[in-house]
């Protein structure tokens, strides 16, 4: 379990984070809701140590260290993290030589998946081909935690699909999966949990099924009760 606790984040002035709690379990995708500049992204590098919280605590199945923290989580960002002259091969050895938790058999079996061509370049990819190979990067490491900064951003409807399909896939399996998104209504009925923020807090923290079983209400009906208040 990925366990966020009372964290707050300030950039100088701006005070973005401020008493964040939730968790991210394995075996479900949580989503994390917010509109832009609700600091979405800032948690996810938190997590991964790439900023550090003012204040607050974040711990991997009870551990605080941030050792080995990379064998345990992927990190999906929103733009290629890798350098542009590098061929999509270069990229899948390279990890296959930093992450012991690299499995080569899967990284082959996604790129044949989205269709990529290992001698193309990172730098020539378009928008959605590089989400793709992001995808790649992060799913095919044996990693108990995904986290994936807005996967579906900018990326064509079939593309979107077979993102999609990704995430209901064997290849997620019981992996616990923190995903940001603004396409809500699109991959609402992938989603296990929804965590609002808003105004620097968790506004809901839902169990999308109850609610929309015991409410009937959609993720995108209790988006419209918080932030159209
Ligand atoms: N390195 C930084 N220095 C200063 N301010 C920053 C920095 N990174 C983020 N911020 C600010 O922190 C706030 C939260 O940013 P963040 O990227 O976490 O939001 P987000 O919820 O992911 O937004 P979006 O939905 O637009 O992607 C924003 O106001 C942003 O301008």
């Amino acid at each position: 379990m990925i366990r966020i606790e009372n964290a707050h984040k300030r950039y100088r002035w701006r005070k973005v984070l401020d008493g964040v709690t939730f968790s991210a379990e394995k075996g479900q995708i949580t989503c994390l809701v917010g509109m832009n500049g609700a600091g979405k992204s800032t948690l996810l590098k938190a997590i991964m140590g790439l900023t550090p919280l003012s204040k607050g605590s974040i711990r991997i199945d009870g551990v605080g260290s941030k050792r080995e923290l990379y064998e345990k989580i992927s990190f999906i960002p929103d733009h290629a993290a890798m350098p542009g002259g590098f061929r999509l091969e270069e990229g899948l050895r390279f990890m296959a030589d930093y992450y012991k938790s690299w499995n080569e058999s899967r990284a082959q079996e996604l790129m044949t998946f989205f269709r990529l061509d290992p001698r193309d370049r990172v730098g020539n990819l378009s928008k959605g081909t590089a989400a793709k190979f992001g995808l790649v990067l992060g799913l095919a490491a044996d990693t108990e935690f995904v986290l994936m900064d807005e996967p579906f951003s900018g990326i064509d409807v079939f593309s979107r699909e077979m993102i999609g399909d990704v995430f209901s896939s064997r290849l997620i399996e019981d992996r616990g999966v923190l995903v940001t998104t603004h396409e809500i209504d699109e991959v609402e009925h992938l989603l296990d949990r929804a965590v609002l923020l808003k105004d620097g807090k968790v506004a809901r923290d839902i169990d999308c099924e109850q609610v929309r079983d015991e409410q009937g209400k959609s993720v995108l009906d209790v988006m419209r009760e918080v932030y159209r208040a």
